[in-house]
């Protein structure tokens, strides 16, 4: 899968080295399922080439170092420490939601077993708060507690999300506030990373961690699309699991509060047998979607992203910073939303 497009530096090529020297700390049993999982082998444990993942959240850590005048090497510690915590989230979110592909690949789980996948995200979690407590200079403590709240909510949303799952009534602000602690405080926290590693003062760092909020939920807003209308063969994940497994992600919450006769049919399917006693039938995620869609959940959706993305860029133009930094993290905001990854 190709990184995500910035042109100051190759991401992977600068932030690669750091990781596989943080990660190269694990157990033997324990690394082979976190090298496994970040696409550096195969199941085999054998080198393979194509690494996993966009590598987002290193992209904008390194950024951030640029938005503070520091220079991208001093990010490293913070995109490492990042993409650490993603490493961790996707680990555990695999096996919590049953996804048993992830990357074009299978899930670590289902190679390694549950405990080995479980033990390995709670390692690389150390791993992260490790490497940013080692890194040099003055924001380093500033750093690991950013990172640690960070964490905290992302694992309160997700837990807000399974929570979801049983209920009948979910309202859109909650689901955008769910959002915005699953996955938007921890690219709000790589947005600013690099510079609260600099020390950089609070209304450049406020700044940004506005800007990387606004974008994560723009980011959940194109993912939850994706879940439905990308094709599984970009996305590397199955078509339609969101639905599948009766998500009340973005779109489909859009949907069933519309108050349209579409979102009450939704409803209606959402209603019977969960997937844990039942698998829905093809027919029946063609008709979720095609509800989702009448009701008005995907242009809500696409909409609310593109609305996100405006707000996103309006924090940054009111900050002070090199214009070179500003256009790169404008370019990765329209990334965002445009992907079909
Ligand atoms: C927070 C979410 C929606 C999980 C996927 O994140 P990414 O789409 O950044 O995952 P990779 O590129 O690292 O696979």
């Amino acid at each position: 899968m190709t990184a995500v497009p910035v042109s100051m530096t190759d991401v992977r090529e600068l932030v690669d080295g750091a990781l596989r020297a943080a990660v190269g700390r694990l157990d033997p049993r324990t690394y082979r399922v976190a090298a496994y999982h970040l696409g550096w082998t195969d199941e085999e444990g054998h080198p393979r080439k194509a690494p996993a993942g966009k590598a987002l959240r290193p992209a904008l850590a390194l950024l951030s170092a640029r938005a503070a005048v520091a220079p991208p090497e001093s990010a490293l510690p913070g995109a490492v420490a990042v993409e650490l915590t993603h490493a961790f989230s996707l680990l555990h979110d695999d096996i919590m939601d049953g996804d048993r592909t992830r990357r074009h690949r299978p899930a670590a789980w289902t190679v390694f077993g549950e405990a080995s996948a479980i033990l390995t995200g709670d390692a690389l979690l150390a791993l992260a708060g490790e490497v940013l407590l080692e890194a040099p200079g003055q924001g380093s403590a500033r750093a690991a507690r950013a990172l640690s709240t960070a964490t905290r909510r992302l694992i309160a949303g997700q837990s807000l999300d399974m929570d979801f799952e049983s209920r009948r009534q979910v309202g859109v602000d909650e689901c955008v506030a769910m959002a915005s602690d699953k996955t938007a405080a921890l690219l709000a926290c790589s947005c600013s990373i690099g510079a609260v590693l600099d020390d950089a003062p609070r209304p450049l760092t406020e700044a940004l961690e506005a800007f990387g909020t606004d974008l994560g939920i723009a980011f959940q807003l194109a993912d939850d699309l994706l879940g439905i209308w990308g094709d599984p063969a970009t996305t590397g994940k199955p078509a339609m699991s969101d639905l599948r497994s009766r998500k009340m992600s973005l779109p489909v919450v859009a949907a069933l509060n519309s108050g349209t006769p579409e979102g009450a049919k939704l409803a209606a399917l959402y209603a019977r047998p969960g997937p844990r006693e039942q698998e829905p039938a093809e027919s029946e995620l063609a008709e979720a979607a095609a509800l989702v869609e009448a009701a008005g959940g995907r242009a809500w959706a696409e909409l609310e992203a593109e609305s996100r993305v405006q707000r996103a860029a309006e924090h940054l133009l009111a900050a002070r910073m090199p214009d070179s930094a500003r256009t790169e993290f404008l370019r990765i905001a329209d990334f965002v939303t445009r992907r079909d990854h």
